[in-house]
Order: C-alpha cells, then sequence, then structure tokens
C-alpha cells in the first residue's frame, strides 16, 4: 500500500490507463476489462486491474490538474512498477480544425504551471511523449481507421480563466487544446525513465463554444479508449 493506493504489490499491470474523473475509470473497466479487481478506494480515486484480450492492465483515477495526476503517478511507478501510463483525457479544442469528438495524441506539453520552472531553477523543461507509446498509438489507430490528430497541448492550472480570450495566444503558436494534466505526466514518467502518452478527446471547443454533456464526457469516448487498450 502506497500513502494514497491501496492495492497490494502486484495488484497494478505494468500498464495504466489514466483518466482524470475517478467514474470513468469504473465505466472503462466495466466496459472493457474482463476478470475485474478493484483494488483502489482510498478517497474515493478508484482503481481496478483486469484483462483486455488476455492482457493484464489497470485503470486508474487521478483526479484534476497537475498535483493530483502527480502524486498518483509517482506512486505507480515508484511503489507499484508501472511502465506505461497512458492518460485517456477530455480537452478543449483551440483550433477551428479541432472538432468536438476529435482525437488528439499530445506530443509536448506546454504549461502555465510553476512545476517544472521550480524544478529547474527558472529554465523551461519540454515534457514530451514517449515516442514508443506515439509510434504505437498511430499504428493502432491506422489499424482501426480511427483518425486521430497529432501536435502540442496546453495543460493549464486553471479551467476557468480571467480573460477567455487568452488562448489565442496558445492558439496562434499551434498549441491544439487544452487539458490540465499531461505535463506533469510526461515529466514524471521521463524522470522514472518509463513511458507516458495523452490521448485526448475533444468535448468542447473554446472556438465554436460546442460543448458535450458531462454523460458523453464520461462514457462516450470509446475510440479513445480502444486505442489505449491496445498500448498494453
Ligand atoms: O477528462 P479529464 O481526464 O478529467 O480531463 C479534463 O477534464 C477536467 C476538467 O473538466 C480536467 O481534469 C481536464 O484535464
Ligand atoms: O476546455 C476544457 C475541456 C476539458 N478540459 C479542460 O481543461 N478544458
Amino acid at each position: 500500500m502506497s500513502v494514497h493506493i491501496e492495492a497490494k504489490k502486484g495488484e497494478i499491470a505494468e500498464t495504466v490507463l489514466l483518466p482524470g474523473d475517478p467514474m470513468r475509470a469504473k465505466w472503462i473497466a466495466d466496459t472493457f476489462l474482463k476478470d475485474i479487481k478493484q483494488y483502489n478506494d482510498v478517497r474515493g480515486m478508484l482503481g481496478f486491474t483486469g484483462t483486455y484480450n488476455g492482457k493484464e492492465i489497470s485503470v486508474q483515477g487521478t483526479g484534476m490538474g497537475i498535483p493530483s495526476t502527480l502524486i498518483y503517478c509517482t506512486e505507480l511507478i515508484t511503489e507499484y512498477g508501472v511502465k506505461n501510463l497512458v492518460r485517456v483525457g477530455s480537452a478543449g479544442s483551440y483550433q477551428k480544425d479541432i472538432k468536438i469528438r476529435d482525437i488528439v495524441l499530445a506530443m509536448a506539453a506546454s504549461t502555465n504551471s510553476g512545476l517544472n520552472t521550480i524544478r529547474f531553477n527558472g529554465a523551461d523543461y519540454a515534457p514530451t511523449a514517449s515516442f514508443k507509446l506515439f509510434q504505437k498509438a498511430i499504428e493502432i489507430a491506422k489499424e482501426k481507421k480511427i483518425t486521430v490528430k497529432a501536435g502540442g497541448i496546453l495543460s493549464s492550472d486553471e479551467f476557468y480563466a480571467d480573460e477567455f480570450d487568452s488562448y489565442k495566444k496558445w492558439a496562434e503558436y499551434g498549441v491544439l487544446c487544452v487539458e490540465m494534466e499531461t505535463a506533469g505526466l510526461y515529466t514524471v514518467a521521463a524522470k522514472h525513465n518509463v513511458n507516458a502518452l495523452s490521448i485526448l478527446t475533444i468535448s468542447d471547443s473554446l472556438v465554436t463554444k460546442e460543448r458535450t454533456t458531462a454523460e458523453e464526457r464520461e462514457q462516450t469516448f470509446k475510440e479513445m479508449i480502444e486505442i489505449a487498450l491496445e498500448l498494453a
């Protein structure tokens, strides 16, 4: 047992899917996995291990934001030996041609978090996806005939910005979409020399102001999950 995860050693697979929402973790386990065992309920941050096509895989809620994500990822890596961390999250589009329900593979994550400027004494660090998982995800998507887009994203510390239009600066520099965890995930994975990839489904657009419902966000991101599960 670690501070925030009550699993015994060996109860968590080498590959873990990481939704922010613990209820999405339960939905993924119930919908896609066999022989499911719930290994965590500390703080309601549900975690499950099961099998997918005969391979063991786990799914763990991370909560929202970089600090919460860093807690779960650090414990998964250092206490449970997890090697592949695959975030499956929702994101807001910053670009006209990134539409609701599109899937985005995050190649790199800019951030307005102090995480790395603190860590690197004021210098910038560029958190990037693991090439191995990224390349594999592209191949899986091709095989499954699922269209994916790929590029840089923003991991923001705030969901509600004071100035709505502040997103336009990131958009001008090619950032595809915004979420709140990936820069932390990629940084902690790099520190411990393990693999990480964020696969995101666009839940709303800052450009067109369209939105999906909370239920859709929890349950309808099937294609993204199908790619992630094949990464085990
Ligand atoms: O859908 P999840 O994985 O929670 O991700 C996004 O949704 C939350 C905000 O509603 C933030 O965690 C953001 O990153
Ligand atoms: O606009 C959005 C949508 C999902 N997640 C975010 O952080 N922002």
